[in-house]
């Protein structure tokens, strides 16, 4: 069997002022090094204006930082985008893209977000491509359906185990305090993991992640399924101890 090394990925989301992200980088970071061999990859996403900041007081640690969104460009007139080149000029290494919050408030298609993947991986970052199915589609009985479309057109050609984790993230799970069973997720993820193999020669050592409302209290549960190979954590990674917590559940 494959051995995928979990990413445990915090999405701080719209949250943090500069004074509350440094200090909990920072405690993070001093965790980590304290820790020393971690059984996980870990990784913050925070807020734009922290990042330079972030990448700083993580410098040295086995947290990794990445961005919330990417700009298909490399530059241009696009007033208060950011393009993945910059987020690797400031020291990030991932960034994700298609979050479920892009795709709703800011229109994103799947074809969108292909391209900013391609302006990911060419700055050299690890593109974290969301995808999930609302509560509605769900209902419908579509979710693989949507999820494997999503899927096949947010990867690129050039997708890779290195450069791209997937993470499946269903909307109605996200903030909600609900989350998917078990077998909801073991049923995605197969379903994922079966469309990376038939498109990818290394399909088999992508990462997929789990989010929506990963907790403490069923972190460990989660990472026990099968093909779920770490989560995105929204609001349990502000908080350093329940973060961390999620962290050691892949001891
Ligand atoms: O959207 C998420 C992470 O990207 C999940 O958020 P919550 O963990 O707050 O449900």
């Amino acid at each position: 069997m494959t051995q995928r090394r979990p990413l445990i990925a915090g999405n701080w989301k719209m949250n943090c002022l500069r004074a509350d992200g440094l200090a909990l980088a920072s405690s993070l970071a001093a965790k980590a090094k304290e820790k020393g061999a971690l059984g996980c990859d870990v990784l913050v996403c925070p807020p734009a204006t922290l990042l330079s900041d972030v990448v700083g007081v993580t410098h040295g640690s086995a947290v990794a930082v990445g961005g919330q969104d990417c700009h298909a460009a490399v530059s241009g007139a696009h007033t208060g985008d950011v393009a993945a080149t910059m987020l690797a000029d400031i020291g990030a290494q991932y960034v994700l893209v298609g979050h479920s919050e892009r795709r709703a408030d800011h229109g994103e298609s799947s074809t969108d977000i292909r391209k900013k993947a391609i302006a990911a991986h060419d700055a050299g970052l690890i593109a974290v491509v969301c995808v999930g199915e609302t509560e509605e589609e769900r209902d419908l009985g579509a979710t693989l359906a949507v999820v494997n479309g999503q899927v096949a057109v947010s990867l690129p050609e050039g997708a890779t185990a290195k450069n791209t984790v997937v993470a499946y993230e269903p909307v109605w799970a996200i903030g909600t305090g609900r989350t998917a069973s078990v077998a909801e997720v073991a049923e995605v993820h197969a379903a994922i993991r079966a469309e990376l193999v038939k498109r990818f020669e290394d399909g088999n050592e992508f990462r997929i992640l789990y989010g929506g409302s990963v907790k403490p209290s069923n972190a460990k549960e989660l990472m026990a399924v099968e093909d779920v190979d770490g989560a995105l954590v929204g609001g349990a990674s502000l908080k350093v101890e329940d973060f961390w917590q999620i962290i050691e559940s892949c001891a």
